[in-house]
């Protein structure tokens, strides 16, 4: 089976995306994959470190406000269109799945043209505007919640099989994983993260909260403030005169060891993005969220509220957030290893492991071969 994979802009298509692939190979070694992504975006780092073959297109999503930028955007859209063709005509795929993201849309589209099998894959709840233009034209549209069937006008084509995570996520022991990042595995360990992109907001707030901990207790962290805000971060602790690279601390730009991670830390705090918390499920990790307030029609606060009404994690609102708020929440459950240890129980029993199995049936369902 020849397979083109296609999503980007943030991890939260591309990891989802990487995890069918991980699922296609390991069903059929023989499976033939080409992963379609913008020349410029994440996924042109990621794919071909995941051991992917990649092809990049042009393109940049539609500026939101009416600008001369349209114009520079809908000329690389034209541009993208005429590149995906070329790849239908030399790849010759059985199969196109996307996970959304602007790569996606010229790519599906295509393929629909040409009457290639198409696939969907929408993580949230609320439906990504690329995903809800394609669903029209699409075989079958695969999605994560329930409540995502109301937002798509095409009941009929819609699959609900939840969100792949990697298939390493929950299988790495807690020794390796910390091994892994040079830590002791008998530590209470924090993992940090704003989403694939990092929050500004969140790694102020850390930065106060990490000042306290270093002389406080011997905690250790883990933490990818993102790449953007790498540098103010590490500022901020030179300002405060805090010593950042200290033996149990792990302050990096952004984590391409997830599943290593996720064994070897005791507490997620982080944004609300539906793969990270997908993966907090498969991993029965504990979680203080605080969902990102600009997302479309705030969907990782609905997103947050799942893990938090089964008793999995505990949220902060964007708005509330600072050291203080933080380092509250954090001190209370880091001295409560038995309240952990039930949330992260009870993020468990939210996963859905079956999600990458069922995608993995559909696409053989659906594709040509
Ligand atoms: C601001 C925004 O609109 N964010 C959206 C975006 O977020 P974002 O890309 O942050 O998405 P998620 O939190 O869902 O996923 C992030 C992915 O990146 C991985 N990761 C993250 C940081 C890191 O250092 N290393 C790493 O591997 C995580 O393990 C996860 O697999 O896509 C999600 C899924 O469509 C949406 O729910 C989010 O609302």
């Amino acid at each position: 089976m020849r397979v083109i994979l296609t999503g980007g802009g943030t991890g939260g298509h591309i990891y989802p995306a990487l995890a069918i692939a991980q699922g296609l190979l390991a069903r059929d070694a023989e499976t033939q994959i080409l992963y379609v992504g913008i020349r410029d975006g994440m996924e042109a780092r990621l794919v071909p470190e995941a051991g992917l073959a990649f092809a990049g297109i042009s393109g940049k999503g539609l500026p939101r406000k009416l600008s001369l930028d349209m114009i520079k955007v809908l000329g690389k859209s034209v541009k993208a269109l005429w590149e995906t063709k070329n790849i239908l005509r030399e790849f010759h795929p059985d199969l196109v799945v996307g996970t959304g993201g602007y790569v996606s849309g010229p790519v599906v589209l295509t393929a629909s043209l040409f009457n290639i099998p198409t696939l969907l894959h929408e993580q949230n709840a609320l439906p990504g505007i690329t995903n809800r233009l394609l669903a029209r034209v699409v075989r079958r549209v695969m999605v994560t919640f329930p409540e995502s069937i109301a937002h798509f006008g095409v009941k009929k084509k819609l699959e609900l099989v939840g969100l792949p995570v990697r298939p390493e996520i929950g299988k790495v022991s807690r020794e390796i994983g910390a091994k892994h990042f040079g830590l002791r595995p008998d530590r209470m360990t924090l993992l940090v993260t704003g989403g694939s992109r990092g929050a500004r907001t969140l790694n102020q707030a850390m930065t106060t909260v990490l000042e306290y901990l270093a002389q406080h207790s011997n905690i250790q962290v883990i933490w990818a403030t993102g790449k953007i805000t790498y540098g103010e971060t590490i500022e901020e602790f030179e300002k405060r005169g805090i010593s950042w690279k200290r033996p149990g601390w792990r302050i990096l730009e952004y984590l391409n060891d997830m599943p290593e991670a996720l064994a070897c830390s005791d507490l997620y705090i982080g944004r609300a993005g539906a793969a990270s918390l997908a993966e907090l499920m498969v991993a029965g990790m504990p979680s203080l969220l605080i969902p990102y307030p600009y997302a479309a029609e705030n969907h990782q606060e609905h997103n947050a509220q799942a893990l938090v009404q089964a008793g999995a994690a505990r949220i902060i609102l964007d708005s509330e957030l600072d050291g203080g708020r933080l380092g509250k929440e954090v001190n209370e459950l880091i001295s409560k290893p038995t309240l952990l240890a039930k949330m992260g129980a009870a993020a468990r029993t939210l996963a859905q492991p079956q999600a990458l199995n069922k995608i993995v049936d559909l696409c053989k369902a659906t594709a040509w071969h």
